[in-house]
């Protein structure tokens, strides 16, 4: 698949502060691409940058094959930005469509906001999640191949979130390619092909899910137990134990080789679960945050 987006060891200080000091990536045609990090990691910055809104100091992009940036081919949505607050649903929408010499329909782009009940009602009057939606369909005025999202589901209902999603992946089969930021690990799960996370100014993981799992796999085992804790915190794998009463929880890098090992202690151990670590865990965990380890 043809290459997208290409970054090169990007550099960039905000009043000698090192926010980006070394990024590299590669996003391919129709992909979708998350980009995690804590706050302050320089998520925004780096859009920012790719968007050329703000200069770099030092690197190179290329976006779409190209260091100009084609603005006709590129959808972005960044946080806060629709200020024309004494616009109308539907003169805005217009407004955006004329920018563009091919773009959506105007029916297209009402029913992608969802805001077909609401198109003589001046943006002032929308809700928070409205107004994203709304920003959502001004992104994809131009019909765009790129599209950059910076925390695009701030504010929706889950009806809206669902609804967004599904449009994404729908027009991921259409080959648009994604960059997204987020906080709401979770819902990225099921839509998102690979993962950045940027972390002390570089891309410290750049994989799947699966690879994001196998990177810092750890799996938890919850049960309840008359057995003492000290029988499982003995078991090979096993990194810690924690118990409330009989109420056991277990965390091991060896899931196999565990199961093996409490087979002959099974009729003593009840209620058990098997939970692979979520993405909000392992991303914790990649980003050096306070992943909640129990102690042996
Ligand atoms: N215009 C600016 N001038 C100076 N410092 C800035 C500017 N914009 C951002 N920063 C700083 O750069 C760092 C990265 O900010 P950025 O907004 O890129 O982080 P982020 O990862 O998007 O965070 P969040 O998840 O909170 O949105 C922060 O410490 C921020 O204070």
């Amino acid at each position: 698949m043809k290459t997208v987006i290409k970054v090169k060891n990007v550099q960039k200080t905000y009043d000698k502060r090192v926010i980006l000091k070394q990024v590299d990536l590669e996003i391919k045609k129709g992909e979708i691409v998350a980009l995690l990090g804590r706050n302050g990691a320089g998520k925004s910055t780096l859009l920012n940058v790719l968007l050329q809104l703000v200069s770099k100091d030092q690197g190179e992009i290329e976006i779409l094959g190209e260091k100009r940036l084609k603005t006709e081919a590129i959808g972005v949505m960044l946080q806060n930005e629709l200020t024309l607050e004494r616009t109308t649903v539907k003169e805005i929408l217009e407004l955006w469509r004329s920018y563009y010499p091919k773009s959506k329909s105007y029916a297209e782009l009402l029913a992608i906001a969802d805001l077909e009940e609401k198109q003589e009602t001046f943006i002032a009057k929308l809700s928070g999640g409205q107004r994203r939606s709304l920003q959502f369909a001004l992104c994809l005025a131009g019909d765009p191949e790129v599209i950059f999202l910076d925390e695009p589901t701030v504010g929706m209902d889950l009806k809206h979130r669902q609804k967004f999603w599904e449009q994404i992946k729908k027009l991921q089969t259409a080959g648009k390619t994604f960059l997204i930021t987020s906080h709401y690990l979770e819902e990225l799960q099921n839509v998102v092909q690979r993962f950045l996370i940027l972390k002390d100014g570089s891309i410290a993981f750049a994989g799947t899910l699966q690879e994001l799992q196998q990177n810092g796999q750890k799996v938890t085992f919850r049960f309840t137990s008359v057995l003492d804790k000290s029988l499982f915190t003995e078991l090979p794998g096993v990194l810690t134990v924690k118990n409330y009463a009989m109420n056991y929880i277990v965390q091991t890098t060896e899931p196999d080789e565990l199961i093996q090992e409490l087979v002959p202690y099974l009729p003593a151990i009840k209620n058990l679960s098997i939970e692979h670590d979520s993405l909000n865990d392992l991303f914790l965990e990649v980003t050096g945050g306070t992943y909640n380890v129990v102690s042996k």
